[in-house]
């Protein structure tokens, strides 16, 4: 029998309960005479789509979560391109902002730094039905591009939790979606009467860091199977928590290695085509970065390792990325640059700074160009037009989320390069047809590689996560393409197959976690790569 949660008020305070879940078939006479499973997914179907917004499509569906996982999740898969961009982004964006406004009942479990000193306690509230195994972590300090929202981004914490429930398998109930409120410096919600957060600025990163120490301590302590994937913290403290904890514990920053890895993934397709096209070695990719924070740099190290798996030292990696900032191109000469920035600066320029994008383009002449900027429209007419003329297939990646702050759309990318773009962005685009032919935009979203990730690392039963494991994800994800998808010229897999990805995906983590030596099941190693895989699809949880 499954278990939820259900709120309760006690002396005015709502309270979580554990309650059973009704059985999947309620006893005669409870139900209506004719409720007939296949029929009620087409009625669930027919109110979804009878809603007018996508806001009120993401709240039936939560609703539909909570008193139906099984109906939900079994949708969720069957229709997994109609459900992604209203569970997860770009709606679960709005989600965010308008949390505190639509709130309804409590999911998730929340630790504020009002609870420093005592956040055992609150990790103890939460009920152990199941051994805990998964948790999203966020603080709200950067939620999406949209900035710090406080405690209105736990929805990204359920949502990233729903992808890892319908696309790795993970059981819902060995899930923690967690939001951390260590106050917010956005002026709105502090004068928002409904705002469900402390009206607190944030404290500083000192008293921060105490509040962290004791947090991942405590998790250890409580969920000792847990791994913890932290989301949407803001860049510098993004890169702190990792450095901080990554050799400690099993956890890993979904923006920076998640996003860096699935990147990696489409830009490995994508040279390929660009190579076959230009005749250019794949090792004279010049890759241009638009936005130089946690995800652009995260992405960036990542990409380092397309060159120096095709041979390249790790000097002549680096040479192949350039970053540009709100300052323009960033080179050492160039000024005061903060840390994260420092290790991309260019020390093959010195002159005046170069601010404006197109400028940059032309100098650095790249074969691809990577928005992680959160500047919508920043990839104008005449850079795109720039991009194709210099390759006959260039490759722009317009990776920021939600939609509306994407660097270009992916009409104006087929548009000013009259088709011939290898295009992946972070939110979805439709697909369009253009001089008779269908052409079909990549989805560059971290969706792809954390629930393969995730049950890689949870079923090898890891001590920590390493760089290897997230490459094997990004490789793993770039080699699960079917003829039929190479054909179409797809960067990535169609998402329905999200499951045999994650399966195959999470067998080259295991395997990357053997070579490591951060393995702890011991079993999995002595099983061939068939046994492996049939292991890790026996292991999913089926709605
Ligand atoms: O949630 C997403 O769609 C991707 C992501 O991690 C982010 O943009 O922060
Ligand atoms: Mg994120």
């Amino acid at each position: 029998m499954t278990i939820v949660l259900t709120p309760v008020w006690q002396n005015g305070v709502q309270k979580l309960k554990m309650a059973p879940q009704p059985p999947p078939r309620p006893q005669h006479g409870l139900t209506p005479p004719e409720l007939d499973d296949e029929v009620h997914e087409t009625r669930c179907m027919t109110q979804l789509r009878g809603k007018v917004s996508d806001i009120e499509r993401y709240i039936y569906l939560s609703a539909l979560k909570q008193h139906d996982p099984h109906m939900f999740y079994r949708l969720c898969l069957k229709h997994m391109a109609e459900f992604t961009p209203i569970i997860y982004t770009p709606t679960v964006g709005q989600a965010c902002q308008e949390y505190s406004h639509n709130y309804r009942r409590p999911e998730g479990l929340f630790a504020s730094i009002k609870d420093k000193g005592k956040i055992k306690s609150v990790l103890r509230a939460w009920p152990k039905i199941d051994d805990a195994r998964i948790s999203v972590v966020t603080d709200g300090s950067r939620i999406l591009g949209l900035g710090d929202l406080g405690i209105n981004g736990m929805p990204i914490s359920i949502g990233k939790l729903s992808l890892y429930v319908a696309g790795a398998g993970i059981r819902p109930q060995s899930t923690i979606p967690i939001c951390l409120d260590l106050g917010t410096n956005t002026q709105k919600y502090l004068d928002d009467p409904l705002y469900l957060g402390m009206r607190k600025r944030r404290v500083p990163t000192n008293e921060m860091t105490e509040f962290m120490d004791e947090f991942m301590h405590e998790m250890s302590v409580q969920f000792p199977k847990l791994l913890v994937q932290f989301e949407d913290f803001s860049t510098d403290h993004a890169f702190l928590y990792l450095e901080r904890y990554r050799n400690q514990y099993p956890v890993f920053n979904d923006d920076i290695q998640g996003t860096g890895a699935v990147v990696l993934s489409g830009f490995i397709n994508a040279a390929r085509l660009a190579s076959a096209a230009s005749g250019q070695p794949l090792t004279d990719h010049r890759i241009l970065f638009f936005g130089a924070g946690s995800a652009g740099v995260g992405v960036a190290m990542q990409l380092m390792s397309f060159f120096t798996l095709e041979g390249l030292s790790e000097e002549e990696a680096r040479n192949r990325i350039y970053l540009v900032d709100t300052q323009g191109l960033v080179y050492a000469s160039r000024g005061e640059l903060a840390e994260h920035k420092q290790y991309f600066a260019r020390t093959d320029y010195t002159g005046p700074p170069i601010k404006n994008l197109l400028d940059v383009v032309e100098y650095v002449r790249p074969t691809a160009l990577m928005g992680l900027s959160t500047t919508s429209g920043a990839f104008s007419p005449d850079v795109i037009q720039t991009m194709a003329a210099l390759n006959p297939l260039p490759i722009i990646f317009p990776l920021s989320n939600p939609v509306k702050l994407s660097e270009c759309t992916f009409e104006d990318a087929v548009r000013f390069t009259n088709g011939k773009v290898l295009f992946a962005s972070g939110s979805p685009f439709h697909e369009l047809e253009h001089r008779g032919q269908m052409l079909y935009p990549g989805q560059g979203n971290n969706m792809y590689i954390f629930p393969g990730l995730g049950l890689g690392a949870i079923l090898a039963r890891c001590s920590s996560v390493t760089d290897s494991m997230v490459e094997a994800s990004s490789l793993g994800l770039a080699n699960s393409l079917t003829p039929e998808e190479e054909d179409m010229n797809l960067l990535y897999p169609q998402i329905e197959r999200i499951r045999e990805i994650s399966a195959f995906i999470a067998m080259q983590v295991i395997r990357a976690a053997q070579t490591a030596g951060v393995d702890r099941n011991a079993d999995l190693r002595r099983m061939s790569d068939s046994e492996l895989l049939a292991f890790v699809t026996s292991k999913m949880w089926n709605p």
